[in-house]
């Protein structure tokens, strides 16, 4: 088959085949998951703020717009097109619109900025990825521990900011640690000035991402696994401040299987090795030689040894825990190594309601235990069919399938894939891929 580049607009379905083994170099995007809260962020401080390493997915550009359409001013320098430059607020224009905002999860991130710059934040429920329930009730109990007050109906959600201002410092603790609800804690803190003690906090690297942001924009901030403070410093700096947006974990996890699956050699660039830490733990479980190096994650299935040992791979917000977010792409992999395999995600409840029905067209046979565990043994043969992208993960997990299904695999619904990844598909013919775009 041959590899077409076309505009990735343009794609309807994406067509894979079995070749050779995935072999070569690449270098991932900035995570999607950390530039949003980044870029929210920015937003709250209201000073100018300089990204780099922002990927072009459609969930960025959708937090892009959602800050123009709320007054913030936001450039790319022609000669980088990967860094965004976010401008304080003129606050002049109305509230985001609501079907732009129900586009995306992360619409919640953009709370403290609108509080900060409005007084009022008013949104729909979250949207993105249809994986189950998304409650916010974590968030909201931080607005109220500031002073706001929250108000929902069918629609979404409004957040009106406390009229009395104060300096004392807001305490809290999580009954679970919710990445999201912590990133509301910080940026609502950062907007306030506010001191901030949060127990029980999520460290995954997204929100130490944030963490390390705000340390450039002047906060004293101390982490631990039980709490984490943020106290502002007397004399901030004010110049225009450089972050970057770390490598992307999951895409780097999501080319490691694929190269895996393959039985291929390659070097995936620009990760930081402390961030998939868990999933190479998860691919040496499986027999797969993988390491991390300088910002390298370098896999060696050429070598692999399938060891038929079960992976036990349960999806977990503890620190160092394994993010659900690699589970579907590991889950690919899995179903072609000897052994029998144990998956859970009670984090996004419905994922494997999205997954496991699209893997079984390809012929998988996997025992749901309940809607968020299931068990299956390997290695499976797969023939290539016809499957959706019912989700962004469930879109490359089955990309991952489609390099070992026997025939072409066809994938639809690439909106979903696209708001994750700027260029799957093209980083995967990068390696060797058969894999083509095909427009109708
Ligand atoms: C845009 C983004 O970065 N999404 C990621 C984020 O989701 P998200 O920001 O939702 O993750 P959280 O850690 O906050 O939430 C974990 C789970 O708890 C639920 N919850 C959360 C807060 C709350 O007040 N009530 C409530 O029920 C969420 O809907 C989710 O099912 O982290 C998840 C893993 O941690 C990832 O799988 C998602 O890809
Ligand atoms: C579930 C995800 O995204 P979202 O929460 O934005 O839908 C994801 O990034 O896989």
């Amino acid at each position: 088959m041959t590899a077409v580049r076309i505009p990735p607009v343009a794609a309807e379905v994406v067509a894979v085949r079995p070749g050779s083994p995935l072999t070569g170099s690449v270098t991932v995007d900035g995570s999607k998951n950390a530039a949003l809260p980044l870029l929210a962020a920015a937003a709250a401080l209201n000073r100018s703020v300089q990204l780099a390493n922002v990927p072009a997915n459609t969930d960025v550009e959708t937090m892009v717009t959602l800050l123009q359409q709320t007054g913030w001013h936001t450039a790319r320098p022609v000669s980088d097109p990967d860094t965004v430059m976010i401008l304080p607020s003129d606050k002049s224009q109305p509230g985001p619109a609501a079907e732009t905002a129900a586009r995306i999860r992360a619409s919640y991130y953009l709370v403290p900025a609108l509080l900060g710059a409005y007084g009022r934040a008013r949104l729909p429920w979250p949207g993105g990825c249809r994986i189950g329930r998304r409650g916010m009730e974590q968030h909201f109990k931080v607005y109220e521990r500031f002073g706001d007050r929250t108000t929902v109906d069918d629609h979404g959600y409004v957040v009106e900011a406390a009229a009395s201002r104060t300096a004392e410092t807001v305490s809290i603790t999580l009954p679970f640690r919710s990445r999201g609800a912590s990133i509301a804690a910080l940026l609502r803190a950062a907007v306030t000035g506010r001191p901030l003690r949060l127990g029980q906090p999520n460290l995954s690297p997204e929100v130490l991402s944030v963490v390390g942001a705000l340390r450039m924009a002047g906060w004293e901030c101390r982490v631990s696994e039980s709490v984490l403070t943020l106290v502002p410093r007397p004399s901030a700096p004010v110049e225009t401040i450089a972050w970057r947006v770390p490598g992307d974990k999951i895409e780097a996890g999501t080319l490691a299987c694929a190269v895996a699956v393959t039985g291929g050699d390659a070097r995936i660039c620009g990760v930081s090795g402390d961030d998939v830490t868990p999933l190479v733990t998860a691919l040496r479980q499986l027999g797969v030689p993988a390491g991390t190096e300088d910002g390298v994650l370098t896999v060696r299935a050429q070598a692999a040894r399938p060891t038929g040992k079960p992976l036990r791979a349960v999806a977990s917000l503890a620190p160092g825990g394994l993010d659900a977010d690699f589970e579907p792409p590991l889950m690919a992999l899995a179903l072609t190594r000897p052994g029998t395999h144990l998956f859970a995600d009670t984090i996004n409840p419905g994922r494997h309601g999205n997954l496991l029905p699209q893997l079984a067209r390809l012929g998988a046979e996997i025992h749901e235990h309940s809607s968020t565990e299931c068990r299956f043994t390997g290695p499976q043969y797969l023939n290539g069919a016809g499957v959706e992208a019912t989700d962004i993960r469930t879109g490359s997990a089955l990309l991952i399938a489609g390099l070992t299904a026997r025939g072409v695999t066809t994938l639809g619904g690439l909106e979903q894939l696209r708001r994750g990844h700027a260029d799957l598909p093209t980083k995967l013919h990068a390696l060797g891929a058969d894999i083509c775009e095909v427009t109708p």
